[in-house]
């Protein structure tokens, strides 16, 4: 049984908030959701569930779960494991499937393999999780560069911080990339927070 639509959630760096935003699309879509390798804790799983109302989404286990807050393959090296991405398997679920990275798109998994190479494994559509901060263009734009090098579907492109007009639409216009959200920063991340960006995001897949 295959998911019917995946999407990829991605950014420019850790802490980028990719959980969150994960979130928000599970939440907008009713889907599932996957963390296929996480390294450290709380797991973005847990985080997710908590922040998920809708009565339909699905929370998949993860295929490595390292104890290690950092890169993956630093993790997996000092707990004796391999991680193998074409030994990966999809859950086992007809819905759409939401499936979170681990920090940007170069963080290495193993010695042959980066987190990006998830997506392109299976076909995933990118949604682009770009920070706004002094010095968020260059690592925004690098990141477009890697996702375009590597021919990777990209679904759209959503902000996360202030607003920054010479920022976004730079980053905008030199992707083509569609804008699907702005998330700004909050007080407080809760599941009516994380409900309401979730409406606003559908109108963006339903247009
Ligand atoms: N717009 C926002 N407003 C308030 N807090 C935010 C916002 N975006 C992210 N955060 C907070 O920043 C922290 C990091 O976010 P998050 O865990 O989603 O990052 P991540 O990209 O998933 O990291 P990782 O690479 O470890 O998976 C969390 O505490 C999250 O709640
Ligand atoms: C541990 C952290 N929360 C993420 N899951 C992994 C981030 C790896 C970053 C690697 C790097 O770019 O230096
Ligand atoms: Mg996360």
């Amino acid at each position: 049984m295959n998911p019917s639509n995946l999407y990829f959630i991605t950014a420019i760096g850790t802490d980028s908030g990719k959980t969150l935003i994960s979130a928000i699309v599970t939440e907008a879509l009713q889907a599932d959701y996957w963390k296929p390798i996480q390294a450290g804790f709380p797991r973005d799983t847990e985080k997710v569930q908590t922040l998920v109302s809708n009565p339909v989404s699905q929370f998949h286990n993860e295929a490595y779960l390292l104890q290690h807050p950092m890169s993956p393959h630093a993790a997996a090296h000092r707990e004796g494991v391999e991680i193998d991405i074409q030994a990966l398997v999809l859950p086992n679920t007809h819905n759409t499937l939401i499936i979170e990275g681990a920090g940007g798109v170069l963080v290495p998994v193993s010695n042959q393999h980066f987190v990006i190479d998830i997506a392109r494994k299976f076909e995933a559509e990118v949604i682009l999780v770009a920070n706004i901060y002094l010095g968020s263009i260059n690592h925004t734009l690098l990141t477009i560069n890697e996702l375009k090098h590597r021919n990777i579907p990209v679904k759209g492109i959503i902000f996360n911080g202030p607003a920054n007009e010479d920022s976004e639409q730079f980053i905008l216009n030199y992707s083509q990339y569609p804008l699907l959200l702005h998330v700004y920063p909050e007080e407080q991340i809760t599941p009516e927070v994380v409900h309401s960006y979730a409406q606003q995001l559908r109108k963006a897949f339903i247009m």
